[in-house]
């Protein structure tokens, strides 16, 4: 099948408001359009009437920090990745580097940010990943993209504070063998994995949930309900929080839900509902392209399309 590649007129398609203008991130203002390239991708994978949309939603947890490595409460402390979890990111990249991405959000903490940023490095469809700054008028006007060629080759990283990790209070820089020494076993493993019971000075996994489900609803869910594709990196808890959410754990489900570092999470948003289709193992892996058709025939044109490359 041979692709052809038209230029969309409006050079806003795809882009739309979400839901709620609260805090609205300001690449809203900015004119985004979406890939030239890609637009016919798009056109047969999302473009539907928001209630047949049928969207990708990767979840993926940062790589292995350097907290992790020396088994560090980090919490909300701005911790970089390891060697290793710079691997663990790459790796994570090429499993899903075949699924479509349109949209990143991560959180403001710099392990989830590189491992956004390392992942796509990996992604077929080469665009690069821009980081929309939405701290003032003067960053968004300073920030502003001059060349909409450049602008399709793009995609927007949406920075959101509340898709941190837990806040672990006292906890934050502690030894976890020897916080467990000290307080014991149990009360620590209640501190780290129960729904409701807050590390000393710190957040439970409610009120991590009571910030990080609400932007997600607010934010997210909206981009996926009109087709976009959307990859959200960040954190165990603030993961394991989202999770709950999509799955519908129980507050006693959640205490066993582990989430490793680097490993993309793979859900199909249709018809308002989540399905979790588990973790795509590789671009070589045919049966991500079996989930929908819409990924079938999405897999397929990056096929017919590599040629002109
Ligand atoms: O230290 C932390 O911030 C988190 C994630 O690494 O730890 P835990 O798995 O104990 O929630």
């Amino acid at each position: 099948m041979a692709a052809t590649f038209k230029h969309h007129p409006t050079g806003l398609h795809g882009w739309g408001a979400p839901r709620s203008s609260r805090n609205l991130p300001s690449f809203f203002s900015m004119r985004f359009p979406c890939s030239t390239r890609h637009h016919h991708i798009r056109a047969s994978v999302s473009h539907h009437s928001s209630t047949e949309a049928e969207s990708a939603l990767i979840l993926i947890r940062h790589g292995e920090s350097l907290w992790n490595e020396k088994n560090l409460f980090t919490g909300c402390c701005d911790v970089p990745l390891t060697n290793r979890g710079v691997e663990e990111a790459i790796e994570a990249g090429q499993r899903i580097s075949y699924i479509p991405i349109d949209m990143i959000f991560t959180s403001a903490l710099i392990r989830a940010q590189m491992t956004a940023m390392l992942a796509m490095t990996q992604h077929s469809q080469k665009k690069v990943p821009i980081i929309i700054h939405d701290e003032s008028e003067q960053a968004t006007t300073w920030t502003q993209v001059y060349s909409e060629k450049t602008t399709k080759q793009s995609i927007p990283v949406i920075t959101a504070w509340q898709l941190n990790e837990r806040m672990y209070g006292e906890l934050q820089g502690l030894n976890k063998q020897e916080t467990a020494e000290r307080y014991g076993k149990e009360k620590v493993h209640e501190w780290r994995r129960s729904f409701d019971i807050p590390p000393p000075k710190g957040e439970s996994l409610e009120m991590c949930f009571q910030r990080a489900v609400p932007y997600f609803k607010d934010f997210i869910e909206p981009q996926l309900k009109s087709g976009k594709h959307v990859m959200v990196a960040a954190h165990g808890n603030s993961l394991r929080s989202i999770i709950m959410y999509l799955d519908g754990l129980t507050s006693q489900e959640v205490t066993s839900l582990e989430i490793s570092t680097g490993i993309p999470l793979l859900y199909i948003y249709k018809e308002g509902k989540f399905n979790s289709r588990g973790s795509p193992v590789g671009p070589t892996e045919a049966g991500v392209y079996a989930y929908t058709q819409s990924l079938a025939v999405y897999r397929q044109q990056l096929d017919d399309m590599s040629s002109c490359y």
